[in-house]
């Protein structure tokens, strides 16, 4: 019989959680998995809330048990995965019913996906969801793109099942198909970011300062009741603080260190490249995991030239240790500001309206940046006007030029004495290049006009210009 509200396809680690979190907030879920042993599993671990949950082992099964439209939220690998189970279900359902892709898709697939449904009289809502696995349990940030008409009919279940700031739901709908998928790619873009700069920042601690992991994890601990205060700080705290059972020695000591990712942060890189926003914070955390990857290159290198010197930059007096958390602070601020401008650009070229004070609002819990910062950032996007950027809203403003005296001195010393700190030095070059009156640039346009008569303008005249250049001959 017809009776659940709603399909979550995909046991894995977030749709099985994303499914107890519908049971739990009194909803009938379907559940199906491709292999029906997690489907099983599923079950198994959900207790008592199981009798909220429809096990099904068919496509045929998990359509028949829902009520119509059916809505079907598909929490499986993207991709080809997204693109087969849509195939797959197609035949089975009728017009007007939902299908439902909130795993980590390209925005670009979700338009797509869009596009194709609705031509055959489906409804199709992109969405992203973070909170990894806690989250998706006991409340994710939750981003939705697509029909206005599917939306409404499942925001009863995703605006219950998400986190909660002082009492709103941090579920929002972001705007036309691929909006969702979007902001949600620039979300882990950020989380890139922040994690790569607070990486950076432990290693100036580390090898800089010669600090052990545990007197870092305090150093952390502290951060997290400042204006660093985050759940990434707090679980770089939980990181550090952890010995390996097996060696006695620090976890993150015996890690190995490569990163590995799945494409979203690439993708945010890509995009800024193509609006043409800068996002050199995002991008040079994505290359930094690229980099870590390349371990033959990497040992080549370190033998052909010798291990990097990393030389000590001081002591580790509570001065210098406020120096790095200023250091820190001043690149996460930069690296937010370069993420909200991708998606106001990407907003602007797609005509999707992005509510940027909303996006702010509904990362202040259950995604993986969730951080005090982002409720000062939801009341900047709430002014009349809005900032042009971040960094000029005035309490930004006032944050970055207090810290920034201790950004410079930090990342000199950084670069002088041999630590790499990319994402670090990408961000406060960003806000060097844009503070400066006068950009080195003007060189550049000689240049081009020299080899290519591209033509420049002058300061003192207007329309465009050609040399005359210097020959050599006069
Ligand atoms: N893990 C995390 O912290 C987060 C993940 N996400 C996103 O959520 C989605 C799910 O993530 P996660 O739970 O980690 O699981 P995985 O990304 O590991 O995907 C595994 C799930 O996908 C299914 N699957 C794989 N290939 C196919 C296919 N060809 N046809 C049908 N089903 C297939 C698997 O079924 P089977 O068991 O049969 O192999 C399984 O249910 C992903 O898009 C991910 O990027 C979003 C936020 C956080
Ligand atoms: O979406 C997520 C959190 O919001 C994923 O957990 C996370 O981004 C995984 O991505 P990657 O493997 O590329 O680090």
């Amino acid at each position: 019989m017809a009776q659940a509200d709603i399909a979550v396809i995909g046991m894995a680690v977030m749709g099985r959680n994303l499914a107890m979190n519908i049971a739990e907030k009194g909803f009938k879920v379907a559940v199906y998995n491709r292999s029906s042993a997690r489907t099983d599993e599923a079950l198994a671990e959900a207790g008592d809330l199981a009798g909220n949950m429809i096990p099904c082992h068919s496509i045929e099964e998990l359509v028949a048990a829902l009520k119509p439209p059916r809505a079907l939220l598909l929490m499986v690998k993207a991709g080809a995965a997204v693109d087969e189970t849509i195939a797959q279900l197609k035949p089975h359902l009728a017009k007007g019913d939902i299908i439902i892709d909130a795993g980590n898709a390209n925005y670009r697939d979700s338009v797509a996906h869009d596009q194709a449904l609705s031509a055959e009289g489906f409804e199709f809502l992109g969405v992203g969801v973070s909170g990894g696995e806690e989250g998706a349990r006991h409340g994710p940030s939750i981003m939705v793109g697509g029909s206005k008409v599917a939306w409404e009919r499942v925001q009863p279940v995703l605006t219950a099942i998400a986190a909660r700031y002082q009492g709103e739901s941090c579920c929002a709908y972001m705007g036309p198909a691929g909006a969702g998928h979007f902001v949600k790619t620039l979300h882990n873009g950020i989380e890139y970011a922040d994690m790569q700069m607070i990486a950076e920042a432990y290693g100036l601690m580390r090898a800089g300062l010669g600090m052990t992991p545990s007197a870092i994890a305090d150093v952390f601990e502290g951060w997290t009741k400042g204006p660093l205060a985050s759940y990434l700080t707090e679980i770089t705290v939980q990181a550090l603080r952890t010995t390996d059972p097996a060696t006695g020695k620090p976890l993150v000591d015996i890690i190995l260190d490569s990163a590995g990712q799945k494409g979203t942060g690439r993708w945010s890189a890509i995009e800024a490249l193509d609006l043409g926003v800068p996002a050199s914070a995002i991008a040079a955390a994505v290359e930094a995991r690229g980099l870590s990857g390349m371990r033959s290159l990497r040992q080549a290198v370190n033998g052909a030239l010798g291990d990097a010197e990393r030389a000590a930059i001081g002591t580790a007096t509570p001065e210098i240790i406020a120096e790095i958390e200023k250091t820190l602070l001043t690149g996460k601020i930069l690296a937010y500001a370069q993420g909200f401008d991708v998606l106001a650009a990407g907003s602007k070229q797609f005509g999707w309206n992005l509510p940027l004070a909303e996006i702010a609002k509904i990362w202040r819990a259950g995604c993986i940046i969730r951080s005090r910062m982002l409720d000062s950032m939801s009341r900047a996007y709430s002014a009349t006007p809005a900032p042009e950027s971040l960094i000029l809203d005035p309490d930004f403003a006032g944050e970055l030029k207090a810290s920034l005296p201790a950004a410079r001195k930090i990342l000199g010393l950084a670069v002088a004495n041999g630590h790499p700190v990319p994402a670090l030095t990408s961000a406060l070059n960003y806000l060097q290049q844009l503070r400066a009156s006068r950009a080195t640039v003007d060189l550049v346009q000689a240049q081009r006009d020299i080899f290519g008569a591209h033509g420049f303008e002058r300061v003192d005249q207007p329309g465009a210009h050609h040399g005359p250049w210097h020959t050599g001959a006069e």
